[in-house]
C-alpha cells in the first residue's frame, strides 16, 4: 500500500467494539448456566478464533447468541494469532475432564504461556509443553494458586475465568497490563460472578449467569485515529465511554503529556494537536499503545523514552519493529532492552514493514500521513486481526 502525506486529518468516526471485552463476554457466556446475548460484538480475526474455541468446547454460537453446553467438552482449539484466545482456552481447558489440544499460528507458538501452564499444573491439571501446541487434561482441584504474571496479565484473567467455573483463590505476582485484569473483573460482574479481592489476591466463587451484554467501544483501536488528530488536525471518536476501565484510556493522558488537547465526553473523545514535545513514559500497563506512542514521539520536539516490559512478546517484537521502521524514515532511535529512545523531527517517506502485526501496520499508516514524501507499507492485511475496516475509517478522515 502507498500512503502519501496529507495537509490535514479532520473528522469524526465511531470506535469499533472492544476486542478485549468481546473475548471476555464470549468465554463467560460459554461458562454460563443459561443462554447469553452479546450485543455489538467485534468481528475480527481474533474474535472469530474465540468463537471457534467456544464451538470446540461445545457451545452453540451464532455470533450474538451463545447457548452453552451442559458441561464444556474437550476439543481442539486453533487460536490463529490470538494470544487472548489461547490463554483463556488453556485456562478453561483445566476445568474439563479429558484432553484438550490448543495450537496457534507460527508467531503465537513463540509467545509465552509458561506462567499459566505452571499454575495449571500446580492445580493438578496435566499439561504437556510450555508453549503451543500443548494439551491440557483437567479437571483441576479447586484451591489456591499463585501465578507469575510478569509476561502477561492474560494468565491472571484466564485463571479468574477458570475460577468463575470451578472456584479458585488466585494470587497474581508482578502483573503487567494491570487494567486488563480490571476489565476481566468488570465483565465477570456483568455475568453475575461473585468474587472478593485484596490487591492482586482474588477469591472467585463458582457460578456464571447467562446475560445480555453490550460490548463498549475500543480505546486501543481508537488511539490510532486520535493520534492522527494530535499530529495533523482534529479527530473525534464516538462510542468511547468515559466510565470505563480500558487499559488504553491511559493513551489519552500520554497525548496530553505530549502537549495535545484532549476532550473527554460522556461517550466520545476529541483530540487536536499543537506543538508536541518529547515525553518519558512507561506503558507496561497499556502496552498496545506503544507503537502509536512511538509514532507521536517521532514528530514531537526533543528526545522521548517509551518503554514497557512485555513488548517483545506480542504479535511481533514491537520494540524491534518500531526501531526498524522509524530508522527507515530517518528518525534517530536507540533500542533499549524494554523500549525506545526517539529523537523527534520530520520523518521521511520510506518502505516500511508490518511484521504481520496489526498495531505496527496501523501505527506506521499514521506515521506515513505526515512524512516528507510517500511511504510504501507491505502486507497491511494484518489489520483484520483487530480492525478489518481500519483503512476505510482512515480514508473517511482524509476528506
Ligand atoms: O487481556 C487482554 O485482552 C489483553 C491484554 C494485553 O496483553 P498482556 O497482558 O499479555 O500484556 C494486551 O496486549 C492484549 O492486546 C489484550
Ligand atoms: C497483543 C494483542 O492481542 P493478543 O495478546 O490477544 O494477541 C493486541 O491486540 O495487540
Amino acid at each position: 500500500m502507498i500512503i502519501r502525506p496529507v495537509d490535514e486529518v479532520r473528522g469524526e468516526l465511531d470506535a469499533p467494539p472492544s476486542k478485549s471485552y468481546t473475548h471476555r463476554a464470549y468465554f463467560l457466556a460459554l461458562l454460563a448456566e443459561g443462554r447469553s446475548t452479546i450485543e455489538n460484538p467485534l468481528v475480527c480475526d481474533d474474535t472469530l478464533a474465540t468463537l471457534n474455541a467456544l464451538r470446540a468446547f461445545g457451545a452453540d454460537v451464532d455470533g450474538k447468541t451463545v447457548v452453552p453446553p451442559e458441561e464444556p467438552s474437550p476439543g481442539f482449539v486453533y487460536a490463529r494469532e490470538s494470544g487472548t484466545t489461547a490463554r483463556f482456552s488453556i485456562a478453561l481447558a483445566g476445568s474439563i475432564e479429558g484432553k484438550t489440544l490448543i495450537d496457534g499460528a507460527r508467531r503465537l507458538r513463540e509467545r509465552p504461556m509458561e506462567g499459566l501452564v505452571k499454575a495449571l499444573k500446580d492445580l493438578g491439571a496435566e499439561v504437556d509443553g510450555f508453549s503451543l501446541p500443548l494439551t491440557v487434561k483437567g479437571p483441576v482441584k479447586p484451591g489456591r494458586v499463585s501465578v507469575d504474571a510478569s509476561k502477561s496479565s492474560q494468565f491472571v484473567s484466564g485463571l479468574l475465568l477458570l475460577g468463575a467455573k470451578v472456584g479458585l483463590k488466585v494470587e497474581a505476582r508482578n502483573p503487567v497490563s494491570k487494567p486488563y485484569i480490571e476489565m476481566t473483573l468488570r465483565t465477570m460482574e456483568a455475568f453475575g460472578v461473585e468474587f472478593e479481592r485484596d490487591g492482586f489476591y482474588f477469591e472467585v466463587y463458582p457460578g456464571v449467569k447467562g446475560t445480555r451484554y453490550k460490548v463498549p467501544g475500543d480505546y486501543s483501536t481508537a488511539s490510532f485515529f486520535l493520534a492522527a488528530g494530535a499530529l495533523y488536525g482534529k479527530v473525534r471518536v464516538n462510542n468511547l465511554l468515559r466510565e470505563d476501565v480500558q487499559a488504553d484510556m491511559a493513551f489519552l493522558d500520554a497525548l496530553e503529556e505530549f502537549g495535545a488537547r484532549v476532550k473527554r465526553g460522556r461517550d466520545y473523545v476529541e483530540v487536536d494537536g499543537g506543538e508536541l514535545k518529547a515525553v518519558a513514559l512507561d506503558c507496561s500497563d497499556f502496552p498496545d499503545s506503544f507503537p502509536i506512542l512511538a509514532v507521536v514521539a517521532a514528530y514531537a520536539k526533543g528526545r522521548s523514552v517509551i518503554r514497557a516490559r512485555q513488548l517483545r512478546f506480542k504479535e511481533s517484537d514491537r520494540v524491534r519493529a518500531m526501531a526498524v521502521n522509524l530508522s527507515r524514515m530517518g528518525v534517530k532511535v536507540r533500542e533499549l532492552e524494554d523500549g525506545l529512545e526517539i529523537e523527534g523531527g520530520r520523518p521521511r517517506g520510506a518502505k516500511v514493514e508490518t511484521f504481520n502485526d496489526h498495531r505496527i501496520a496501523m501505527a506506521m499508516s499514521i506515521a506515513a500521513l505526515g512524512a516528507e514524501g510517500p511511504s510504501v507499507i507491505e502486507d497491511t492485511e494484518s489489520v483484520s486481526k483487530s480492525h478489518p475496516g481500519f483503512f476505510d475509517d482512515l480514508r473517511r478522515l482524509l476528506g
